[in-house]
Protein backbone atom coordinates (compact mmCIF):
# COMPACT_ATOMS: atom_id res chain seq x y z
CA UNK A 1 0.00 0.00 0.00
CA UNK A 2 0.86 3.58 -1.17
CA UNK A 3 2.70 5.73 2.49
CA UNK A 4 1.09 8.69 3.08
CA UNK A 5 2.85 11.18 5.03
CA UNK A 6 1.62 13.56 7.31
CA UNK A 7 2.57 16.86 6.51
CA UNK A 8 2.33 20.52 7.36
CA UNK A 9 2.29 23.51 5.28
CA UNK A 10 2.81 26.89 5.94
CA UNK A 11 2.02 30.35 3.94
CA UNK A 12 2.80 33.49 4.57
CA UNK A 13 1.46 35.22 0.95
CA UNK A 14 1.74 38.16 -0.75
CA UNK A 15 -0.83 39.71 1.25
CA UNK A 16 1.60 39.59 4.17
CA UNK A 17 -1.83 38.86 6.34
CA UNK A 18 -0.31 36.46 8.33
CA UNK A 19 0.78 32.26 8.53
CA UNK A 20 -1.64 30.36 7.47
CA UNK A 21 -0.89 26.36 8.23
CA UNK A 22 -2.70 23.24 6.86
CA UNK A 23 -2.59 19.86 8.02
CA UNK A 24 -2.25 17.20 5.28
CA UNK A 25 -2.27 13.20 4.58
CA UNK A 26 -1.17 12.33 0.91
CA UNK A 27 1.05 10.28 -0.76
CA UNK A 28 2.34 13.81 -2.78
CA UNK A 29 0.14 11.99 -5.86
CA UNK A 30 -3.74 10.89 -6.05
CA UNK A 31 -4.22 10.32 -2.36
CA UNK A 32 -5.27 13.79 -0.19
CA UNK A 33 -6.88 13.59 3.15
CA UNK A 34 -7.25 17.18 4.15
CA UNK A 35 -6.90 17.87 8.09
CA UNK A 36 -7.05 20.74 10.04
CA UNK A 37 -6.34 24.59 9.20
CA UNK A 38 -5.68 27.89 10.69
CA UNK A 39 -4.64 31.23 10.06
CA UNK A 40 -2.19 33.24 12.76
CA UNK A 41 -2.73 37.10 11.87
CA UNK A 42 0.27 39.33 11.99
CA UNK A 43 -0.42 42.71 13.87
CA UNK A 44 0.24 46.14 11.93
CA UNK A 45 3.26 46.81 13.45
CA UNK A 46 4.62 43.43 12.06
CA UNK A 47 2.69 43.58 8.85
CA UNK A 48 4.72 47.20 8.45
CA UNK A 49 8.39 45.32 9.12
CA UNK A 50 7.23 43.08 6.18
CA UNK A 51 6.83 45.63 3.94
CA UNK A 52 9.73 47.50 4.97
CA UNK A 53 11.39 44.33 4.27
CA UNK A 54 10.00 44.35 1.00
CA UNK A 55 11.93 47.90 0.59
CA UNK A 56 15.24 46.37 1.75
CA UNK A 57 14.88 43.30 -1.06
CA UNK A 58 15.05 45.89 -4.01
CA UNK A 59 18.87 45.67 -3.82
CA UNK A 60 19.43 42.19 -3.72
CA UNK A 61 21.27 41.05 -7.11
CA UNK A 62 22.16 37.73 -5.01
CA UNK A 63 19.39 35.83 -3.26
CA UNK A 64 21.60 35.10 -0.43
CA UNK A 65 21.93 38.78 0.43
CA UNK A 66 20.11 40.19 3.43
CA UNK A 67 20.87 43.94 2.84
CA UNK A 68 19.23 46.08 6.09
CA UNK A 69 17.58 44.72 8.99
CA UNK A 70 16.36 41.42 6.11
CA UNK A 71 18.46 39.16 8.36
CA UNK A 72 16.22 40.25 11.59
CA UNK A 73 12.88 40.21 10.30
CA UNK A 74 13.70 36.63 8.77
CA UNK A 75 14.72 35.55 12.19
CA UNK A 76 11.68 37.02 13.67
CA UNK A 77 9.35 35.47 10.61
CA UNK A 78 11.17 31.98 11.17
CA UNK A 79 9.99 32.44 15.08
CA UNK A 80 6.75 33.38 14.33
CA UNK A 81 6.26 29.81 12.29
CA UNK A 82 7.63 27.99 14.69
CA UNK A 83 5.14 29.35 17.38
CA UNK A 84 2.72 28.98 14.96
CA UNK A 85 3.33 25.30 14.47
CA UNK A 86 3.71 24.69 18.00
CA UNK A 87 0.52 26.77 18.85
CA UNK A 88 -1.55 24.36 16.25
CA UNK A 89 0.05 21.16 17.40
CA UNK A 90 -1.51 21.92 20.84
CA UNK A 91 -5.02 23.20 19.75
CA UNK A 92 -4.86 19.91 17.48
CA UNK A 93 -4.28 17.49 20.00
CA UNK A 94 -0.66 16.65 18.38
CA UNK A 95 2.69 16.28 18.55
CA UNK A 96 5.92 17.20 16.48
CA UNK A 97 6.30 12.79 16.40
CA UNK A 98 2.82 12.89 14.34
CA UNK A 99 3.85 15.14 11.80
CA UNK A 100 6.82 13.54 9.22
CA UNK A 101 7.31 17.44 7.47
CA UNK A 102 6.79 20.54 7.61
CA UNK A 103 6.17 22.60 3.58
CA UNK A 104 8.01 26.06 4.22
CA UNK A 105 7.08 29.20 1.93
CA UNK A 106 8.82 31.70 3.78
CA UNK A 107 7.64 35.26 2.40
CA UNK A 108 8.85 36.32 -0.90
CA UNK A 109 10.59 39.87 -0.82
CA UNK A 110 11.51 39.87 -3.93
CA UNK A 111 10.64 38.44 -7.49
CA UNK A 112 11.92 38.96 -10.73
CA UNK A 113 11.61 36.58 -13.24
CA UNK A 114 13.25 37.72 -16.21
CA UNK A 115 16.89 37.71 -13.96
CA UNK A 116 15.88 34.27 -12.46
CA UNK A 117 16.01 35.98 -9.25
CA UNK A 118 13.18 34.93 -6.54
CA UNK A 119 13.75 35.73 -3.07
CA UNK A 120 12.02 34.30 -0.26
CA UNK A 121 13.28 34.76 3.74
CA UNK A 122 12.39 31.99 5.89
CA UNK A 123 15.51 29.83 7.65
CA UNK A 124 14.64 26.41 7.12
CA UNK A 125 16.91 25.03 9.19
CA UNK A 126 16.05 27.96 12.54
CA UNK A 127 12.53 26.16 11.57
CA UNK A 128 13.32 22.68 12.29
CA UNK A 129 15.44 23.15 15.20
CA UNK A 130 13.00 24.81 16.74
CA UNK A 131 10.34 22.03 16.07
CA UNK A 132 11.85 19.09 15.91
CA UNK A 133 10.13 18.77 12.64
CA UNK A 134 12.16 17.89 8.91
CA UNK A 135 11.06 20.96 6.94
CA UNK A 136 11.62 21.34 3.20
CA UNK A 137 11.86 24.84 1.83
CA UNK A 138 12.94 27.11 -0.93
CA UNK A 139 10.66 25.51 -3.31
CA UNK A 140 10.91 28.06 -5.77
CA UNK A 141 14.39 28.22 -6.68
CA UNK A 142 15.00 25.00 -9.01
CA UNK A 143 12.07 25.94 -10.91
CA UNK A 144 14.11 29.12 -11.73
CA UNK A 145 17.81 27.19 -12.30
CA UNK A 146 15.59 25.37 -14.91
CA UNK A 147 14.12 28.38 -17.00
CA UNK A 148 11.07 28.10 -14.86
CA UNK A 149 9.40 31.40 -13.51
CA UNK A 150 9.38 30.19 -10.34
CA UNK A 151 5.64 30.20 -9.65
CA UNK A 152 2.92 29.67 -9.32
CA UNK A 153 3.82 26.23 -7.28
CA UNK A 154 0.00 25.35 -6.14
CA UNK A 155 -1.22 23.58 -9.68
CA UNK A 156 -0.01 20.52 -8.89
CA UNK A 157 -2.13 20.49 -5.69
CA UNK A 158 -4.73 21.97 -7.92
CA UNK A 159 -4.49 19.29 -10.53
CA UNK A 160 -5.14 16.83 -6.99
CA UNK A 161 -8.11 18.33 -6.02
CA UNK A 162 -9.81 18.55 -9.34
CA UNK A 163 -9.84 14.93 -9.30
CA UNK A 164 -13.11 15.23 -6.86
CA UNK A 165 -14.90 18.13 -8.69
CA UNK A 166 -18.35 17.38 -8.38
CA UNK A 167 -20.01 16.34 -12.05
CA UNK A 168 -17.75 15.55 -14.94
CA UNK A 169 -17.08 19.55 -16.37
CA UNK A 170 -13.80 20.65 -17.84
CA UNK A 171 -12.09 21.93 -18.14
CA UNK A 172 -12.06 23.31 -14.82
CA UNK A 173 -10.18 25.88 -13.57
CA UNK A 174 -9.25 26.68 -10.22
CA UNK A 175 -7.99 30.67 -9.23
CA UNK A 176 -6.74 31.89 -6.27
CA UNK A 177 -7.41 35.37 -5.94
CA UNK A 178 -4.64 36.47 -2.89
CA UNK A 179 -2.54 39.38 -2.90
CA UNK A 180 -1.72 38.26 -6.62
CA UNK A 181 -4.27 35.98 -8.09
CA UNK A 182 -3.49 32.62 -10.28
CA UNK A 183 -5.33 30.39 -12.04
CA UNK A 184 -4.59 26.39 -13.26
CA UNK A 185 -6.70 24.80 -15.79
CA UNK A 186 -6.82 20.94 -16.13
CA UNK A 187 -8.47 20.06 -19.06
CA UNK A 188 -10.38 16.77 -19.78
CA UNK A 189 -7.12 15.13 -20.62
CA UNK A 190 -5.43 15.74 -17.55
CA UNK A 191 -3.57 18.47 -19.01
CA UNK A 192 -2.49 21.31 -16.55
CA UNK A 193 -2.07 25.14 -17.89
CA UNK A 194 -1.30 27.94 -15.05
CA UNK A 195 0.24 31.00 -14.75
CA UNK A 196 -0.27 34.06 -12.64
CA UNK A 197 -3.88 35.86 -14.16
CA UNK A 198 -2.96 39.45 -12.61
CA UNK A 199 -3.72 41.77 -9.57
CA UNK A 200 -5.60 40.63 -6.59
CA UNK A 201 -6.21 41.55 -3.44
CA UNK A 202 -2.86 43.91 -2.79
CA UNK A 203 -4.11 47.28 -5.00
CA UNK A 204 -7.56 47.05 -2.56
CA UNK A 205 -5.84 46.48 0.57
CA UNK A 206 -3.22 49.14 -0.59
CA UNK A 207 -6.36 51.39 -1.76
CA UNK A 208 -8.03 51.07 1.20
CA UNK A 209 -5.42 51.04 4.05
CA UNK A 210 -4.22 54.65 2.26
CA UNK A 211 -7.67 56.46 2.24
CA UNK A 212 -9.61 54.61 5.11
CA UNK A 213 -6.50 53.49 7.10
CA UNK A 214 -8.43 49.78 7.09
CA UNK A 215 -6.40 46.87 6.11
CA UNK A 216 -9.07 45.18 3.30
CA UNK A 217 -12.38 46.14 2.24
CA UNK A 218 -14.25 43.20 4.31
CA UNK A 219 -16.72 41.54 2.23
CA UNK A 220 -16.11 44.37 -0.75
CA UNK A 221 -18.53 46.69 1.59
CA UNK A 222 -16.70 49.81 0.29
CA UNK A 223 -16.50 48.62 -3.07
CA UNK A 224 -20.52 47.75 -3.14
CA UNK A 225 -20.93 52.04 -2.22
CA UNK A 226 -18.49 53.33 -5.56
CA UNK A 227 -19.10 52.51 -9.36
CA UNK A 228 -16.41 51.41 -11.95
CA UNK A 229 -13.65 53.93 -13.47
CA UNK A 230 -13.63 52.73 -17.23
CA UNK A 231 -10.41 54.80 -17.49
CA UNK A 232 -9.27 53.74 -14.14
CA UNK A 233 -9.88 50.27 -14.82
CA UNK A 234 -8.30 50.41 -18.14
CA UNK A 235 -5.39 51.57 -16.99
CA UNK A 236 -4.40 48.35 -15.54
CA UNK A 237 -6.37 46.10 -18.30
CA UNK A 238 -4.40 47.15 -21.03
CA UNK A 239 -0.74 46.30 -19.28
CA UNK A 240 0.93 44.35 -21.44
CA UNK A 241 1.21 41.85 -19.06
CA UNK A 242 -2.08 40.49 -20.72
CA UNK A 243 -1.68 40.39 -24.21
CA UNK A 244 2.25 39.50 -24.42
CA UNK A 245 2.25 35.95 -25.94
CA UNK A 246 4.07 34.57 -23.26
CA UNK A 247 3.11 34.31 -19.52
CA UNK A 248 4.60 35.80 -16.91
CA UNK A 249 4.99 35.39 -13.04
CA UNK A 250 4.27 38.20 -10.95
CA UNK A 251 6.12 40.82 -8.35
CA UNK A 252 3.81 42.52 -5.99
CA UNK A 253 4.77 45.92 -7.58
CA UNK A 254 4.12 44.83 -10.66
CA UNK A 255 1.21 46.76 -10.54
CA UNK A 256 0.92 49.72 -8.52
CA UNK A 257 -2.30 51.52 -6.52
CA UNK A 258 -3.92 54.43 -8.08
CA UNK A 259 -3.25 57.99 -7.05
CA UNK A 260 -5.17 59.18 -4.37
CA UNK A 261 -6.70 62.21 -7.11
CA UNK A 262 -7.43 59.01 -9.21
CA UNK A 263 -10.78 58.35 -7.31
CA UNK A 264 -12.40 59.14 -4.41
CA UNK A 265 -12.42 55.96 -1.84
CA UNK A 266 -15.72 53.79 -2.82
CA UNK A 267 -14.64 54.54 -6.44
CA UNK A 268 -11.19 53.25 -5.84
CA UNK A 269 -12.46 50.17 -4.45
CA UNK A 270 -15.00 49.37 -6.79
CA UNK A 271 -12.69 49.66 -9.76
CA UNK A 272 -10.16 47.73 -8.81
CA UNK A 273 -12.76 44.96 -7.48
CA UNK A 274 -13.21 45.07 -11.62
CA UNK A 275 -9.98 44.92 -12.26
CA UNK A 276 -9.28 42.30 -10.10
CA UNK A 277 -12.23 40.00 -11.53
CA UNK A 278 -11.54 41.10 -15.10
CA UNK A 279 -7.95 40.56 -14.80
CA UNK A 280 -8.68 36.90 -14.22
CA UNK A 281 -10.98 36.37 -17.45
CA UNK A 282 -8.91 38.20 -19.70
CA UNK A 283 -5.43 35.82 -18.67
CA UNK A 284 -8.15 32.76 -19.22
CA UNK A 285 -7.98 33.69 -22.97
CA UNK A 286 -4.70 32.69 -23.10
CA UNK A 287 -5.56 29.00 -22.33
CA UNK A 288 -5.66 26.07 -24.81
CA UNK A 289 -9.45 25.85 -23.69
CA UNK A 290 -12.61 28.07 -22.25
CA UNK A 291 -13.08 27.08 -18.79
CA UNK A 292 -16.58 26.04 -17.98
CA UNK A 293 -16.30 25.93 -14.54
CA UNK A 294 -14.14 28.21 -12.09
CA UNK A 295 -13.38 27.73 -8.39
CA UNK A 296 -12.49 30.67 -6.34
CA UNK A 297 -10.26 30.06 -3.76
CA UNK A 298 -7.80 32.73 -1.63
CA UNK A 299 -9.13 35.95 0.37
CA UNK A 300 -10.46 37.17 -3.00
CA UNK A 301 -13.66 34.87 -3.13
CA UNK A 302 -14.69 36.71 0.34
CA UNK A 303 -15.16 40.13 -2.04
CA UNK A 304 -18.87 40.05 -2.85
CA UNK A 305 -18.51 42.42 -5.64
CA UNK A 306 -15.09 40.35 -7.30
CA UNK A 307 -17.12 37.61 -7.18
CA UNK A 308 -20.21 39.18 -8.57
CA UNK A 309 -18.02 40.90 -11.66
CA UNK A 310 -16.64 37.55 -11.56
CA UNK A 311 -19.79 35.66 -12.16
CA UNK A 312 -21.02 38.46 -14.99
CA UNK A 313 -17.73 38.36 -16.70
CA UNK A 314 -18.26 33.91 -16.95
CA UNK A 315 -21.85 33.69 -18.15
CA UNK A 316 -20.92 35.51 -20.83
CA UNK A 317 -19.08 32.80 -21.97
CA UNK A 318 -21.29 30.14 -20.55
CA UNK A 319 -19.16 29.48 -17.68
CA UNK A 320 -20.00 29.42 -14.25
CA UNK A 321 -18.15 30.36 -11.09
CA UNK A 322 -18.16 28.39 -7.74
CA UNK A 323 -16.08 29.14 -4.43
CA UNK A 324 -13.82 26.83 -2.91
CA UNK A 325 -16.18 25.71 -0.16
CA UNK A 326 -19.35 25.38 -3.00
CA UNK A 327 -17.20 22.80 -4.54
CA UNK A 328 -16.03 20.82 -1.47
CA UNK A 329 -13.08 22.63 -0.37
CA UNK A 330 -11.71 24.95 2.05
CA UNK A 331 -10.66 28.16 -0.02
CA UNK A 332 -8.51 29.55 2.65
CA UNK A 333 -6.53 26.44 3.72
CA UNK A 334 -5.48 25.66 -0.05
CA UNK A 335 -2.36 27.19 -0.29
CA UNK A 336 -0.89 25.93 2.76
CA UNK A 337 -2.29 22.39 1.79
CA UNK A 338 -0.31 22.76 -1.42
CA UNK A 339 2.51 23.42 0.48
CA UNK A 340 2.28 20.40 2.42
CA UNK A 341 1.33 18.58 -0.34
CA UNK A 342 4.34 19.71 -2.60
CA UNK A 343 6.46 18.86 0.69
CA UNK A 344 5.52 15.55 0.15
CA UNK A 345 6.45 15.69 -3.69
CA UNK A 346 9.65 17.02 -3.04
CA UNK A 347 10.91 14.37 -0.67
CA UNK A 348 9.48 11.76 -2.70
CA UNK A 349 11.18 13.36 -5.39
CA UNK A 350 8.59 14.06 -7.97
CA UNK A 351 8.36 16.76 -9.85
CA UNK A 352 6.86 20.18 -8.37
CA UNK A 353 6.70 22.22 -11.36
CA UNK A 354 5.40 21.18 -15.14
CA UNK A 355 6.06 22.99 -18.19
CA UNK A 356 3.15 23.65 -18.46
CA UNK A 357 2.70 25.82 -14.96
CA UNK A 358 5.84 27.75 -14.90
CA UNK A 359 7.22 27.48 -18.38
CA UNK A 360 10.18 25.12 -16.92
CA UNK A 361 12.05 23.43 -19.20
CA UNK A 362 10.79 19.73 -18.04
CA UNK A 363 8.94 18.45 -14.92
CA UNK A 364 11.21 19.53 -12.29
CA UNK A 365 11.44 18.82 -8.69
CA UNK A 366 12.63 21.47 -5.59
CA UNK A 367 12.88 22.22 -2.70
CA UNK A 368 15.57 22.16 0.39
CA UNK A 369 15.37 19.17 3.23
CA UNK A 370 16.42 20.52 6.45
CA UNK A 371 16.23 17.95 9.33
CA UNK A 372 14.08 18.14 12.31
CA UNK A 373 15.73 15.63 14.63
N1 LIG B 1 -13.70 38.94 4.51
C1 LIG B 1 -12.99 39.43 3.50
N2 LIG B 1 -13.55 40.27 2.62
C2 LIG B 1 -12.85 40.79 1.57
N3 LIG B 1 -11.55 40.50 1.34
C3 LIG B 1 -10.94 39.66 2.20
C4 LIG B 1 -11.62 39.08 3.31
N4 LIG B 1 -10.73 38.28 3.96
C5 LIG B 1 -9.57 38.37 3.29
N5 LIG B 1 -9.69 39.18 2.23
C6 LIG B 1 -8.64 39.58 1.28
O1 LIG B 1 -7.80 38.48 1.06
C7 LIG B 1 -6.43 38.83 1.31
C8 LIG B 1 -5.69 37.63 1.81
O2 LIG B 1 -5.85 36.61 0.88
P1 LIG B 1 -4.92 35.36 0.85
O3 LIG B 1 -4.60 34.96 2.25
O4 LIG B 1 -5.53 34.39 -0.06
O5 LIG B 1 -3.61 36.01 0.19
P2 LIG B 1 -2.12 35.56 0.24
O6 LIG B 1 -2.03 34.08 0.41
O7 LIG B 1 -1.42 36.41 1.22
O8 LIG B 1 -1.62 35.99 -1.20
P3 LIG B 1 -0.96 35.15 -2.41
O9 LIG B 1 -1.90 34.05 -2.75
O10 LIG B 1 -0.85 36.18 -3.48
O11 LIG B 1 0.36 34.69 -1.90
C9 LIG B 1 -6.50 39.98 2.29
O12 LIG B 1 -5.36 40.79 2.19
C10 LIG B 1 -7.77 40.69 1.87
O13 LIG B 1 -7.51 41.58 0.83
C1 LIG C 1 6.88 34.66 -6.08
C2 LIG C 1 5.63 34.42 -5.30
O1 LIG C 1 5.67 34.28 -4.08
N1 LIG C 1 4.51 34.37 -6.00
C3 LIG C 1 3.21 34.10 -5.37
C4 LIG C 1 2.31 35.31 -5.55
O2 LIG C 1 1.06 35.10 -4.90
C5 LIG C 1 0.15 34.53 -5.84
C6 LIG C 1 0.97 34.40 -7.09
O3 LIG C 1 1.93 35.42 -6.91
C7 LIG C 1 1.71 33.04 -7.12
O4 LIG C 1 2.42 32.92 -8.30
C8 LIG C 1 2.68 32.84 -5.97
O5 LIG C 1 2.12 32.09 -4.93
C9 LIG C 1 1.40 30.92 -5.09
C10 LIG C 1 1.10 30.35 -3.76
C11 LIG C 1 2.06 29.85 -5.96
O6 LIG C 1 3.25 29.83 -6.16
O7 LIG C 1 1.31 28.99 -6.41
Amino acid sequence: MTKLLTAIGLMSGTSMDGIDVALLRTDGEAIVERGPFQGFGYEKAFRDRLKSALDMAKSIRDRQERPGDLADIERELTLRHAHAVKAFLQAHGLSATDIDLLGFHGQTVLHRPDEALTVQIGDGVLLARETGIDVVYDMRANDMRHGGQGAPLVPAYHAALARNVPGDRSPVCFVNIGGISNLTSIGRDGVIVAYDSGPGNTLIDQWVETHAGIPFDQGGMIASEGRVLPALAGLYLDSPFFHATHRRSLDRNDFLPPAGSDAELSDGARTLAYVAAAAILKSAGHLPAAPVLYIICGGGRLNRIIMADLRDLAARQGADVLSAEDAGFDGDAMEAEAWAYLAVRSVKGLPLTFAGTTGVREAVTGGVMAPGR
